[in-house]
């Protein structure tokens, strides 16, 4: 369902980072789980087509998009892939309706007598958006702000739906519900997923596989269960990590 060989070294300064994830899935919902800077976000926006790369091949339900031997590298729009950033990635001088409208049709910034597209009026109606249509993201919650950002990531049909730590920004009441609401949505919809987390609870959740990565690689893959399962083995009753032992450390968040 999912095959990703992505390569690409990324330098800041003196800095290198090389990313070498090769992984393949049938599962229908991946988590990539690992530590800070291990290289999540940057396979993502290499899946979205906001990463060039030096090589590699990217399948997606047996659409190549991107294949570096053949010469095959579609752009982001091509991709058609829902992308919900860490931070929603909002346009703050746009309104509610104009930021799920963007993406879908060129120039559709001005709501005024026209109507939403069939396939964006579904979402505001399943997330009850309406009453802040004409809002802007400084002026609504932080769970209306993910609702938004999920609605416009929807509006496009996706083939695939990338969540980039989607529940990160909320406090811990609205986590807990979003994540049951991202968990229906994703037993309503039949879009597979791949989804960043450092919380195993939202892999449990909202995924099927789990890939361990980190320094830029995959390191093992597990079920969310056997994660769930070693990361409490490494926590004792105070909440202090108890043995830095090779495969707990692996499973180690940042
Ligand atoms: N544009 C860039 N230029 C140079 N280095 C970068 C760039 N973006 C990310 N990096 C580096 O690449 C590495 C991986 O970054 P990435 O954002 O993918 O980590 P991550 O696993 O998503 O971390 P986090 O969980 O903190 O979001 C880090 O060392 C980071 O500093």
């Amino acid at each position: 369902m999912i095959s990703l060989d992505i390569h690409r070294r990324v330098e800041a300064g003196t800095r290198a980072f090389d990313l070498d994830v090769s992984l393949s899935s049938q599962a229908r919902r991946i988590a990539l789980f690992g530590p800070s800077g291990a290289g999540k976000s940057l396979t993502i926006r290499a899946i979205a087509g906001l990463l060039r790369l030096d090589r590699g091949c990217i399948v997606v339900n047996g659409v190549t998009l991107y294949d570096s031997d053949r010469g095959i590298a579609l752009s982001p729009q091509a991709r058609r892939l829902g992308y919900l950033q860490q931070d929603y990635g909002l346009f703050p001088h746009l309104t509610v309706i104009q930021n799920i409208a963007f993406g879908l049709t060129r120039g559709w910034l001005n709501p005024r007598g026209r109507r939403l597209p069939e396939v964006a009026r579904r979402w505001v109606d399943a997330f009850d958006l309406d009453a802040i249509l004409n809002s802007y993201p400084s002026e609504i919650s932080g769970g209306q702000k993910q609702r938004v950002a999920l609605a416009r990531a929807l509006s496009v049909e996706p083939r695939l739906l990338l969540l980039d730590e989607p529940l990160a920004a909320l406090d811990a009441g609205l986590r807990v519900r979003m994540r049951e609401e991202l968990a229906a949505l994703q037993s309503r919809l039949d879009i597979p997923t791949i989804l960043i987390t450092h919380d195993p609870q939202d892999a449990v959740m909202l995924a099927d596989q789990v890939f361990r990565i980190r320094d830029g690689r995959i390191e093992g893959d597990c079920t969310p269960q056997g994660l769930m399962a070693a990361q409490n083995a490494t926590i004792s009753p105070s909440g202090q990590s108890m043995t830095p032992s090779m495969t707990l450390d692996a499973l180690k968040i940042a």
